[in-house]
């Protein structure tokens, strides 16, 4: 197994959604209780960062240039060159209990963005697809949304609800964006208090040999699981909460991961002191570029 590095050293609170720039040779990812949107470029180390108004649960490539944000208030483009955001969507929820989580774009240049039932008393979360500045709910309601991803072919969609312990796939049309039938494919253990407790999922990405890599959130490892949800590697992590992770690098072979340091105990971030940080690994199969929001 290749070696875990940190590629980015300075903590994120809440590190999420990893997002590699192929045009720009560069890794974007947000820190959502910062309310930040950073960028790094690995080659140079070249680092920025842009203040938000409010917390970013997802971001994706902007076909026009920049990015598409989720916020907890709506959806925005961020224009990477002057930090200008313009409104593209309102928040289709009640932004006291819920936020943005979880998201990125589908091959026809939709973005999806699932949300975070803050009370996480019951499924009051839900999977959002924005096209063409419209935002309409998709799929079955959950309490945490999160692990979205899709196959190569874009015929599966993969959505996990991070309370439920459950990773879902669905069949997928393109052309329409429509979900269709699924079925569960990983249920995991849900005695958070056991101690063999392994996580649970969270955020996702897929590779190019369709392999669904899922982040376990306080299980402190990444899962490598086929399409039909056997486990076909475990990478085991120098932090307990990873979130996510995208494909980067020239080749697309570098693991980025984006993890938590807020909310954790001292004991457990004496242990694990890169918690927070932007961890890299490099892979033996690739990921693809992902696809930009055309608007
Ligand atoms: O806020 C977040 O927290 C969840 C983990 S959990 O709800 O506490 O289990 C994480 O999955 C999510 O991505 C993050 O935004």
């Amino acid at each position: 197994m290749n070696q875990i590095e940190i590629a980015f050293d300075q903590p994120m609170q809440l590190g999420e959604c990893p997002l590699w720039h192929a045009g720009e040779a560069a890794l974007y990812w947000v820190d959502i209780s910062a309310m930040q949107v950073h960028r790094l470029r690995p080659t140079d180390g070249v680092h920025a960062m842009w203040q938000l108004p409010a917390e970013p649960g997802c971001i994706g490539r902007h076909a026009g240039g920049g990015l598409i944000v989720a916020m907890r208030s709506g959806v925005v483009h961020l224009n990477t060159d002057n930090g200008e955001l313009t409104h593209i969507a309102d928040a289709p929820y009640d932004t006291a209990t819920a936020r943005f989580n979880d998201g990125r774009c589908d091959a026809a240049g939709r973005f999806w963005a699932g949300t975070i039932y803050e009370p996480r008393d019951h499924a009051g979360a839900q999977l959002y697809a924005i096209e063409k500045g419209s935002v309409r709910p998709a799929g079955n309601p959950v309490t945490v949304s999160n692990g979205l991803g899709f196959s190569g072919d874009s015929r599966t969609l993969y959505h996990s609800d991070t309370t439920a312990h459950r990773i879902c796939s669905y069949e997928f049309d393109l052309a329409s964006g429509h979900i269709g039938a699924g079925r569960v494919l990983k249920q995991f253990a849900m005695d958070k208090s056991a101690l063999d407790y392994g996580g649970r999922p969270d955020g996702a990405a897929v590779d190019s040999e369709d392999a669904y890599w899922c982040a376990m959130y306080e299980g402190g490892r990444l899962l490598r699981l086929s399409p039909a949800g056997e486990v076909l590697q475990e990478v085991i992590l120098p932090v307990r909460c990873p979130t996510m992770m995208t494909f980067g690098g020239a080749d697309l072979r570098t693991l980025y991961i984006t993890s938590v340091s807020e909310k954790r105990s001292a004991a457990e971030l004496e242990k694990y002191p890169a918690s927070g940080c932007i961890l890299s690994l490099r892979v033996e199969v690739p990921g693809r570029i992902e696809p930009a929001y055309v608007g």
